[in-house]
Formats: C-alpha cells, sequence, structure tokens
C-alpha cells in the first residue's frame, strides 16, 4: 500500500540522520572513539566519573549577559510605551483641555437631559440685540445667560490659552470658530453655573449655535434645546447699532469691514440654523426693530406661550393662592 511503502520510506530516509544528528549534537566522535572507562578528553575525567553539566563561566555568562541586557531593553520600552500611553496633554488652565483633548462634542449622548436642564438658544444678526434681551430675561426669569460670543473673547484674552490667535483671527474675520471649541467652553461654564447658584440648571445661550455643525453636536452630546428665540432684523438697522456699539465696545469686529464679513456669514451659515429649529416647530420669532422694552414685552407674551413664566409672576401668584 502507498502509505506503508512512503512511511517506509521516510522511516529509511530520516531515521539515521536523526540518530546521527542527536550524536553529533549531545557529544562528538564520543561513541566512536571512546572506550568503557576511557577520558573523553585530555580534560576530562573518566565517564565513570560523574561530572555536573558545565559551568564554565565562559559558556554561561555570554547567554546570562545577553539575558539580562534584553531583558533591561525590554522592560525599558514597556516602561516608555505605559508613560506614553498614561500622558494627556493638559490644557493651560483646569476647565478648558488642550485642543487634542477636547471631549465635550465626542459623546456619543447627551450630558443632561431636557428635563433636568433648559437651554434656551438666542439667535439673531449681529447687532439684533440679543445681549440686551438676554439681560432683561436674566432679571426676571432667573436664567444663567451665557454669550457663546463673550466665552470665546475671554479664552482669547486668557493668558496661555491654546485657542486665543486661532479665536482672534477667527472673529476678526467674522467667520465660526471650530464648534469642538466653543462646545467645550458652554459646557465648561454650565458645569461651573450648575455648581454654583444655578441649581436648576436655566440657560439662555446667546450667540449660539450660529452653524448647523454646531447646533448638531451641542444637542446631541450636551443637552437638547427647548426652543430657540429669534430677533429678526433687518442689515441696516444691525449695521447702524453696531456702528454705534462700536464707539464704545473696543471690539475688533465692530467696524465696517468685519461687519459686512459677519453679515454674510449670518446669511450663509446661521440662517440654515435657524430654518432647521423651525422645521421642527422649535423657533420663537420676535421683530428686533422696535425699542428694546416693545421687543421685550413680545418676547414675555412669546414665552408665556411656550410654557415659560418670569419668576417675580410666579411669586405672585404663589401669594395669591
Ligand atoms: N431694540 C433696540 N433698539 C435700539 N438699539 C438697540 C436695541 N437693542 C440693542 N440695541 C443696541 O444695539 C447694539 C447691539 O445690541 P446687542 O444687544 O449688543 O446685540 P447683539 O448681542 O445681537 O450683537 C447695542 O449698542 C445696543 O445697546
Ligand atoms: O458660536 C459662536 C459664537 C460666536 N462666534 C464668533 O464670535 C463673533 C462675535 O459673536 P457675538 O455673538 O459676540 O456677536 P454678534 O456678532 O452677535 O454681535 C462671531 O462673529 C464669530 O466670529 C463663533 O465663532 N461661534
Amino acid at each position: 500500500m502507498r502509505p506503508t511503502t512512503t512511511n517506509t520510506t521516510l522511516r529509511a530516509l530520516y531515521k539515521p540522520q536523526l540518530l546521527r544528528r542527536t550524536f553529533t549534537t549531545s557529544r562528538p566522535h564520543a561513541s566512536r572513539l571512546r572506550q568503557p572507562g576511557e577520558p573523553t578528553g585530555p580534560n576530562e575525567p573518566p565517564s565513570h566519573i560523574s561530572t555536573p553539566p558545565s559551568k564554565s563561566p565562559l559558556k554561561v555568562w555570554p547567554i546570562v549577559g545577553i539575558f539580562a541586557l534584553g531583558s533591561f531593553l525590554f522592560k525599558k520600552i514597556v516602561d516608555q510605551r505605559l508613560e506614553e500611553a498614561a500622558y494627556k496633554p493638559q490644557g493651560p488652565v483646569v476647565g478648558m483641555p488642550a485642543i487634542g483633548n477636547l471631549g465635550a462634542t465626542t459623546r456619543t449622548s447627551p450630558l443632561w437631559s431636557p428635563d433636568a436642564v433648559t437651554v434656551i438658544f438666542v439667535l439673531g444678526g449681529p447687532g439684533a440685540g440679543k445681549g440686551t434681551q438676554c439681560q432683561k430675561l436674566v432679571a426676571d426669569y432667573g436664567f444663567k445667560h451665557l454669550s457663546a460670543g463673550d466665552l470665546l473673547r475671554e479664552e482669547q484674552d486668557r493668558p496661555g490659552s491654546e485657542f486665543g490667535e486661532m479665536i482672534k483671527t477667527y472673529i476678526k474675520e467674522g467667520t465660526i470658530v471650530p464648534m469642538e471649541v466653543t462646545v467645550q467652553l458652554l459646557e465648561n461654564a454650565m458645569k461651573a453655573s450648575m455648581a454654583g447658584d444655578n441649581k436648576k440648571g436655566l440657560f439662555l445661550i446667546d450667540g449660539f449655535p450660529r452653524k448647523l455643525d454646531q447646533a448638531h453636536a451641542f444637542e446631541r452630546t450636551v443637552v437638547p434645546s427647548k426652543f430657540t428665540l429669534f430677533f429678526d432684523c433687518s442689515e441696516a438697522v444691525m449695521e447702524k447699532r453696531l456702528l454705534q456699539r462700536g464707539e464704545t465696545s473696543g471690539r475688533a469686529d465692530d467696524n465696517m469691514e468685519s461687519i459686512k464679513k459677519r453679515f454674510r456669514v449670518f446669511v450663509e451659515t446661521s440662517m440654515p440654523v435657524v430654518n432647521d429649529f423651525e422645521s421642527q416647530d422649535k423657533v420663537v420669532k420676535v421683530s428686533a426693530e422696535r425699542s428694546p422694552d416693545e421687543v421685550y414685552a413680545d418676547v414675555v407674551k412669546m414665552f408665556k406661550e411656550r410654557g415659560v413664566e418670569p419668576i417675580k409672576l410666579k411669586l405672585v401668584q404663589t401669594q395669591n393662592a
């Protein structure tokens, strides 16, 4: 049979070689030359005197040395890798991580539920009066007002900020700072506010989101908004207000050149956010061209329709009840 022939052939071929290999590796020439009791070499005792395996330092130490060196190098590499893995670049101050570590937008679910934290976005063109109206709302409703622009300017001016120069350029050009930075700043400010006196987590987020990616990232990773308060205002009116504000604001973008750029960015980039929220029935629109008080009266009315009441009014109701 074929397998038998093959096995026999294999045995014939390999057995002597295996045997020969066994002899040659253990003690060369021993079986051929040595007689019983005869010394195996000039420096070796006769074979009946048992000898321990060779302990010659010349043979052992190189191996031990190589092994020790290998272990030492291996340990060094492992230690270095562990150190690298543990190293996380730190931001210049606690609260704002380094660029590589901006984690706010990487979460897969919101940090807070809209039942626990109320966020109302406040949008409108540059100079529409967002900040002015927010101040009034803070006084009457107890909201914490967070202006994305103010947070960015603070970060820009913070000594040691690795985002400072970048923010400066974006603001001067009227373009939108990468959302990772703005969302992280907002999240930090919200946490700080809630750790302080804003236990209820009531926020007006002013001048944000100005771009769809910001809107989606914030709602996906921080908290879905309740609705957006949108101030509708013509460019002519906004321009007049901004130039007037520029006389005292000291802002690098309250000048004609930056204003024009901001208007264009607002129409092209920020209006799609308002339209997106509108399609979800999440926009409260108020005309912003009248006096601040008249605009505010409308805001209060619209908030009431959405079930948001001023704190003072609630107190009066409690006293009457
Ligand atoms: N309804 C208004 N009528 C006239 N001036 C206003 C009104 N609202 C705000 N302003 C003024 O216009 C400028 C821009 O207002 P601001 O609230 O800073 O706008 P935004 O935050 O939208 O840029 C400020 O100087 C402010 O005093
Ligand atoms: O989410 C934001 C909000 C503001 N900005 C920048 O900050 C500037 C000023 O915004 P702010 O809301 O302070 O002023 P406004 O333009 O409404 O007067 C904008 O033009 C942008 O360059 C930004 O990049 N992302």
